[in-house]
């Protein structure tokens, strides 16, 4: 009951429907419980098997129906379990003189639900957060206990365990307690994570481009320096510029400015590899990073980055804006701790393109200290 009252306090606040599908649903198991429990004192089957088995399962179609308004919020529609609750209510009414079978159906039902959870929270993308893995489990091992316990009444039904299931069964009244608390109380983490991915994603994306901004370069570079440590690997490092951008703003105005930002930025992804990491690092200036790309291979990708801007069409309200860009680059070929003094190098070829006349890619050459810099056009 307490459970329920908290998220139903949940609900109030934060006006998400699983809350009060997940309140109903402990408040809901609290009577169905104490409705069972009446046949020690009556004995009135239609309300202390019957109703009491058709609120269980109501209960665990709250929790789906719960677990669906997270995954799905368009798609959850209750009307979907009006068959299921009518053939469940049929078939208890039917088994209404059976308790075993009325029992054994509420038990194979409820499984079903289980597992349907378990497929709808773990088919989801978006759901990969702990708290939904930690569910994932709770829910499979409630979904395997049901079966157990399917199993039992099956068995005992056949009298094949007529004097042990007396023992066995308030043991797995118990586990079912103690695992349906246990998933009340992981349910509003869902929420919270999710919120929580949700904030850390705006902190790291360019909201106008929607590839990394500067904060999401660096921490990709951290996981990536995690992955590759002690190894050596090469690593190619990208700066890219528009040419001219102040003149693009300036005859075009500050919206076609932005637009060519955006569709310069699905360009560049999608002629870069999916681990490669795009990211635009302020103003019109971005920066690439491609993990295991050598020399060679940067050299043919930047010019393949250049050439394709050049060669692509940029229209906007029906005007085509002509849009190049400068590039430097640099590789590493030891394991890097210095991912700043990369880009600062990239860059310094950047701007050595700018100076030659723009719409090129130069490479920065860092060599020892006496080593002169040389620079690469491709
Ligand atoms: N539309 C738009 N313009 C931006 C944005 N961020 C920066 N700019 C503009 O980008 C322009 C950058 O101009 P400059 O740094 O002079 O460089 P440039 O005109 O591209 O010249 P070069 O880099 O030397 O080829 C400025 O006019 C900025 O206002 C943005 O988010 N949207």
């Amino acid at each position: 009951m307490m459970i329920g009252g908290f998220l139903f306090a949940l609900y109030w606040m934060k006006h998400q429907k699983s809350f009060l599908y997940w309140s109903l649903s402990c408040w809901l198991f609290a009577a169905a419980e104490l409705t069972a429990s009446l046949r020690v004192f009556i004995d009135f089957a239609v309300v202390t098997v019957a109703i009491a088995d058709f609120m269980i399962i109501l209960v665990n179609v709250l929790v789906v129906q719960g677990i669906r308004c997270y995954v799905q919020p368009q798609k959850a529609h209750f009307k979907m379990f009006a068959p299921l609750l009518l053939i469940s209510a049929l078939a208890l009414a039917g088994s209404l003189h059976v308790p075993d079978l009325a029992q054994f159906i509420t038990t194979i039902i409820v499984c079903g639900l289980l597992f349907y959870s378990v497929n709808l929270l773990g088919g989801n993308h978006q759901a990969t957060n702990q708290p939904s893995k930690i569910l994932v489990a709770l829910l499979s091992i409630h979904g395997l206990v049901m079966l157990l316990q399917a199993s039992i009444i099956a068995l005992h039904s056949f009298n094949v365990l007529a004097q042990s299931t007396s023992n066995v069964m308030p043991v797995i009244l118990l586990i079912h307690i103690m695992l349906a608390t246990c998933t009340a109380l992981f349910f509003p983490l869902l929420f919270f994570m999710r919120n929580e991915d949700h904030l850390v994603g705006l902190a790291s994306y360019d909201p106008l481009t929607g590839v990394f901004n500067r904060r999401g370069f660096f921490d990709q570079w951290q996981i990536l320096s995690k992955r590759t440590h002690d190894k050596s690997c090469h690593l190619s490092v990208m700066m890219i510029d528009i040419d001219h951008f102040k003149h693009v703003n300036d005859k075009y105005g500050h919206e076609a400015g932005d637009a060519a930002l955006k569709w310069l930025a699905d360009l560049l992804a999608h002629e870069l590899r999916e681990n490669d990491v795009l990211a635009r690092m302020g103003g019109e200036e971005f920066a690439v990073m491609l993990p295991g790309c050598e020399s060679s291979q940067a050299e043919i990708v930047a010019e393949r980055l250049r050439n394709c801007i050049f060669k692509t069409r940029f229209v906007y309200l029906n005007q085509v804006i002509p849009i190049t860009i400068s590039l430097g680059f640099i590789t590493e070929d030891q394991p890097i701790t210095d991912i700043k003094g990369l880009l600062v190098q990239a860059d310094k070829g950047l701007y050595k393109a700018k100076d030659l006349g723009r719409n090129r890619a130069m490479r920065y050459h860092s060599g020892l200290d006496h080593t002169p810099t040389t620079w690469t056009t491709t």
